[in-house]
């Protein structure tokens, strides 16, 4: 038996053979946002949900120090005491693993005793006949011991990736909640990592961790104990060296984590490279990019080398120095052992059954001390993530009611006399009341990249209007004006920070999210595709949607001849992205997919946006079809649909400057009319 390999990892970057065999990937530190101690972000033990509390993000990229005055160990006990909730339900699978792994280790010790035994009756005497019974104990207990550490280890991996599987589940949950830009400001490449090696770290503390340290206390216990029965005053000897050990991984603790977290950042920015990279092959390919983005990638992986040596060789520094250590107590042990054979006072099966307990001894002593460095590791790992869980959504549902709302909106229009809440249709008349918004996170000390900056201006000042069943609302303006900020508010992907938005009287943010957003649909400016087929891409509109259904808004859209054309028709698969598909072909699905949604408000951003004339023509008939009688809000600098709208609202630096028909406005020579000129001058002007 190779007391060594059973005694497990020497080190945050070996494996760990005793519990389960994952590598020990430590991860970068990161800060807490925020000055004020923060809060742990509980998973409550009843359903598992996240609290988010304080925290906002920053944007950091996972290399500013650890959190100032916070001590590793008090961090590890707010890591440990985040997670460990998310071990209900397989808590007796852990106090079963934890006896295995007693009984293993216990099964070990017997087997070294019955080794003494043997080497005295049967190899010193060169007695054959006393050889086959401890022979036979021994081979029973190890057998016994191999089962029981077989069932240990396979249900602790188990236990361990059922718990990984969960901890990613919240995460990516949580995550999918965050508002716009949260996205805008991490790296995908960075949540890509946090999402797999961080949650794998935390396993390594909350559950492997859990089950190594009751096998590293049990199996020094048992060692001890029977070194203790052997011979009590060699054994005590030997353990006063035992805080050797724990002083060499405290020497090296910091060091490993400073390497392990500078690896981790390395890791997601090249994940991040490779990604923005490929991502934007046209553009690399173009302007002859491909050396400079090699560059760019030769530079975050040398920074990952860099660190990953660094913390190899400070690794195998520690596991050589230990095994100095080891030596020299082994070899003092021996050279007492030998002075009390030749006394008469030992016998030589008792100093090689002494000798192999310290084999088994010294590695859980190891062992112990190491556990601090994994814990530190993961402790890093564990930051990160609550980076992500505290990171709180923009917008939350309402508290579960049944009853109308308690300050019922004096409606604008009428309503039915009594609303159902919430209600069973939507008519869709949309109420923009005095609506300001500024975008999280741009307001100074709101944010410390803002800081001593000035206030960024709000996106929305004061805007109000009103639109109504059937009536095409055209909203128009500069650059940056806030017309795509109307749009994110109408699905609540934000809310305003004064004023009120309602739905047919209802304010939105007393609404459930997922009804309201059934009932409002978003025509983005980037055609969204999703991973699956031509079908499924128009059925995500309405789940269960029949193949008629399907086929019908397909052709309302305009596009079930140019899908009949394609060799696996509606079978064809399609991702975002997708170079198959042209862009007018993408928004005429984006358009089949709404119309089989079927929702009373609709939100249009730019659908013409980046379509050649031609394409843009193409869904020109069916868009008109998809806004037939229903609320529409189409936001666009292209004004060729201007003459058919029933209202034009024109934004300028967040306000409302003007609303109105299109030939009420033309004649004011205002904002509009500058647009509108703007606009027949740039079809008008020849391309030179
Ligand atoms: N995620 C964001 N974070 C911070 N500021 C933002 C964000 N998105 C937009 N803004 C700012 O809000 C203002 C309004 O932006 P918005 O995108 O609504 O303008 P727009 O009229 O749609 O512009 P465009 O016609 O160029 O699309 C701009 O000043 C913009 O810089």
């Amino acid at each position: 038996m190779d007391a060594r390999k059973r005694s497990g990892a020497v080190s945050p970057y070996d494996d760990h053979p005793t519990v389960r065999l994952r590598v020990i990937t430590p991860v970068p530190k990161f800060p807490a946002p925020n000055p004020a101690p923060n809060p742990a972000p509980a998973f409550t033990e009843g359903e598992g949900g996240v609290n988010s509390p304080s925290l906002t993000t920053d944007g950091s990229n996972g290399t500013a120090p650890a959190r100032a005055g916070v001590s590793i160990s008090a961090s590890a006990r707010h890591a440990f005491r985040t997670f460990w909730p998310m071990t209900k339900g397989d808590r007796l699978w852990l106090v079963l693993i934890c006896l295995c792994v007693v009984v293993a280790a216990l099964a070990e010790a017997g087997a070294v005793l019955l080794f003494g035994e043997l080497t005295d009756k049967a190899l010193q005497k060169g007695s054959v006949s006393a050889f086959w019974g401890p022979a036979a104990q021994w081979l029973g207990v190890a057998t016994f011991g191999a089962i029981i550490g077989y069932v240990g280890n396979s249900a602790a991996v188990w236990v361990a990736e059922r718990f990984v599987m969960r901890l990613r589940a919240r995460i990516f949950g949580h995550v999918q909640a965050l508002p716009p830009h949260f996205f805008q400001r991490h790296r995908q490449g960075d949540l890509v990592e946090r999402l797999t090696g961080d949650v794998e770290a935390i396993e390594q503390m909350v559950v492997s961790g859990v089950v190594q340290t009751v096998s590293a206390v049990f199996s020094t216990v048992f060692f001890f104990g029977a070194a203790l029965i052997l011979r009590w005053d060699l054994a005590l000897a030997t353990f006063v060296l035992a805080p050797l050990f724990w002083l060499a991984a405290r020497q090296f603790a910091t060091r490993i984590k400073t390497a392990a977290r500078q690896e981790r950042v390395a890791d997601g920015a090249i994940t991040s490279v490779v990604e923005e990279s490929l991502g934007n092959i046209v553009l690399t390919q173009a302007y002859n990019r491909r050396r400079d983005e090699e560059k760019r990638l030769s530079t975050e992986a040398r920074a990952w080398m860099r660190a990953s040596v660094r913390g190899n060789r400070l690794s195998e520094m520690y596991q050589q120095l230990v095994e100095v250590m080891e030596t020299v107590c082994v070899l003092a042990i021996i050279g007492l052992g030998v002075w009390e054979i030749s006394e008469g006072r030992m016998t030589l099966g008792q100093l090689l059954s002494f000798a192999a307990f310290l084999g088994y001894l010294f590695p859980p002593i190891r062992q112990l001390g190491q556990l601090g460095l994994i814990v530190t590791a993961a402790t890093a790992g564990a930051e990160r993530l609550l980076e992500i869980l505290t990171a709180e959504p923009a917008v939350t549902d309402p508290p579960a009611v049944t009853d109308p709302p308690a300050v019922p909106y004096p409606p604008a229009v009428p309503y039915p006399p009594a609303v159902l809440y919430p209600p069973q249709r939507i008519r869709g008349v949309v109420d923009f009341d005095r609506v300001w918004f500024r975008y999280p996170g741009t307001t100074p000390g709101g944010d410390t990249a803002m800081a001593g900056h000035a206030p960024a201006p709000h996106a929305l000042r004061d805007v109000s209007f009103t639109a109504r069943p059937g009536e095409l609302i055209l909203v128009t303006g500069p650059s940056g004006a806030g017309k795509s900020t109307v749009s994110k508010l109408l699905p609540r992907f934000y809310d305003p920070v004064a004023g009120h938005i309602r739905l047919d009287g209802i304010r939105l943010d007393s609404l459930p999210l997922e009804f309201l957003r059934e009932r409002i649909t978003l025509l983005p400016q980037e055609t969204l595709a999703l991973h699956g087929t031509i079908r499924e891409n128009i059925a995500c509109g309405r789940p269960g949607a029949t193949g008629d259904e399907i086929f019908r808004a397909a052709r309302d859209a305009a596009a079930h001849d140019f899908i009949a054309t394609l060799p696996d028709g509606y079978a064809t698969h399609i991702s975002p992205g997708t170079a198959q598909l042209s862009g007018g072909q993408l928004q005429r699905i984006a358009i089949a997919r709404a119309l089989l949604r079927d929702s009373p408000v609709l939100v249009l951003d730019e659908p013409t946006a980046g379509l050649d004339a031609l394409s843009a023509r193409q869904v020109i008939a069916p868009l008109h079809r998809l806004m037939s009688g229903r609320t529409t809000l189409l936001i666009t600098h292209d004004l060729h649909l201007a003459p058919d709208a029933d209202r034009i609202l024109v934004l300028d630096h967040g306000r409302l400057v003007e609303s109105g028909r299109h030939e009420e406005l033309l004649p004011r020579g205002g904002t509009y009319a500058n647009l509108y000129g703007a606009g027949a001058a740039r079809q008008l002007t020849p391309p030179s």
